[in-house]
């Protein structure tokens, strides 16, 4: 089993809002692995960078990802950073891959200073830069379609995808 699509890209740049879009309009499932470690850890995502340091926490996401990607066939979203992951890479390597895209000002509005996103919590626009210069890259890399989100609804972003990706509706 593989996903129908898997959606990556930074956080807050819509990969929950399109992502359940994208399985109505397709009549599939919707998956998330931020969701998946959440469950499974039974603590939050900053409960786990804070208590066990950013390591453990992606070592906890490469399993999950790796298990959401062979078990999941509908609209799987990744978390942020899964992308650093060479491991993670070559497994989407066949995978189809949307890359949601944003700017920095975009990214700012969608996230502010929330403190669930612990690598954004201090500084966020700097942070925000710094993260997509080491990432843009790998996402664009493993992007099968590449589809920006800036002053686009999610329902825009959401027929975007579809018409990059050729897909029929359910
Ligand atoms: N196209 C869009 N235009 C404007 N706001 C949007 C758009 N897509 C999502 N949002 C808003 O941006 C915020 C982040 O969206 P969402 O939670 O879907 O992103 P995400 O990529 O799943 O983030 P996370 O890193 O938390 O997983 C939400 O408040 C959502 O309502
Ligand atoms: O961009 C990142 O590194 C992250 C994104 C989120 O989805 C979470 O997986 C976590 O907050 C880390
Ligand atoms: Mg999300």
């Amino acid at each position: 089993m593989s996903p129908l699509i898997v959606l990556v890209g930074p956080m807050g740049v819509g990969k929950s809002t399109v992502g359940q879009l994208l399985a109505e309009r397709l009549g599939v499932g919707y998956r998330d692995t931020d969701d998946d470690i959440v469950a499974g850890e039974g603590r939050t995502i900053a409960d786990i960078f804070v208590d066990d340091g950013e390591s453990a926490f992606r070592a906890i996401e490469k399993r999950a990802v790796r298990t959401a990607l062979t078990e999941h066939d509908g609209i799987l979203a990744l978390g942020g950073g899964a992308i650093l992951d060479a491991d993670t890479r070559a497994l989407l390597a066949g995978e189809r891959v949307v890359y949601l895209s944003m700017d920095v000002e975009e990214a700012v509005k969608r996230t502010g200073l929330n403190a669930a996103r612990p690598l954004l919590a201090v500084n966020p626009r700097r942070q925000w830069r710094e993260l997509m210069e080491a990432r843009r890259h790998l996402y664009e890399e493993a992007a099968t379609a590449v589809v920006p989100t800036d002053g686009r609804t999610p329902e825009e972003v959401t027929e975007a995808a579809l018409d990059a990706l050729e897909l029929k509706e359910a």
